[in-house]
């Protein structure tokens, strides 16, 4: 697992939220993102996350420009953005069987919806699994969304303010399945409002790329 941005810059009404970005995301690594409101934060992700095109530089999927490669990509990679993403009117259960059923996952259907439930079970929603996501507390909603962490398909993990409406135990618990997906050979970008010191306090391989509000990035490794 290796991305590489080369001189990458996104200018957002004639100011350049940053500019001439050289960062390395390499196998292992938990990459926290940090910086102010508006700093572009969110932007940054997007464009790492195949999203959004507009903006100057190169991304490099293993060495490789990430426009000829981007179908690899796209399969390597897991977003979770600021929204849920979930179907409100399906269940948790329906919302993983379709998220499945759309990465063309192998198998039967059968050991599909088991692999639903053990994630589903394992981001606290057991005994919710058939009731519609809009009858679930905010907090419950993003574990819909969080579940699909528990699938482990992809090496990459980009995940923007995955922490918000979670409850003090499950932002343990995913510190610890970030950090498990590291272990293991993966990568995770993430994004967070919590206090610097607040989160991973145990991590001794977090890595920080911080935003200074005025245009600079400053990487620490
Ligand atoms: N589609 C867009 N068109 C124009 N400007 C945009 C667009 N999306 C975001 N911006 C601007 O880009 C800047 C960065 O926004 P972004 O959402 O990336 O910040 P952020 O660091 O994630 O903020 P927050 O901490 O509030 O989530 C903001 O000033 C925002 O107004």
């Amino acid at each position: 697992m290796q991305l590489d941005t080369r001189k990458l810059g996104c200018e957002r009404d004639e100011r350049w939220l940053f500019h001439d970005l050289d960062w390395q995301i390499g196998p292992g690594e938990l990459w926290r993102v940090e910086g102010p409101n508006g700093a572009g934060k969110t932007t940054l992700l997007r464009i790492l996350s195949g999203q959004m095109a507009d903006y100057t530089g190169t991304l490099l999927w293993h060495g490789e420009p990430l426009s000829h490669c981007r179908e690899t990509f796209m399969a390597s990679m897991l977003y979770i953005g600021h929204r849920p993403g979930v179907k409100k009117a399906l269940t948790p259960l329906e919302n993983l069987d379709w998220y499945q059923a759309m990465r063309a996952t192998k198998g039967r259907a059968r050991t599909r919806r088991d692999t639903c439930f053990q994630a589903l079970e394992a981001v606290g929603l057991a005994g919710f699994e058939d009731t519609p996501v809009a009858h679930l507390s905010a907090g419950q909603q993003r574990r819909v969304a969080l579940a699909r962490l528990a699938l482990g398909h992809q090496s990459l993990w980009v995940l923007d303010e995955p922490f918000t409406a979670i409850d003090r135990e499950g932002v343990r618990q995913l510190e610890t399945w970030m950090m498990t997906h590291c272990q293991a050979g993966g990568s995770v970008i993430v994004t967070s409002h919590h206090d610097s010191g607040e989160l991973f306090p145990s991590s001794d391989v977090l890595k920080n790329l911080r935003f200074d509000g005025h245009g600079g990035v400053h990487i620490e490794r």
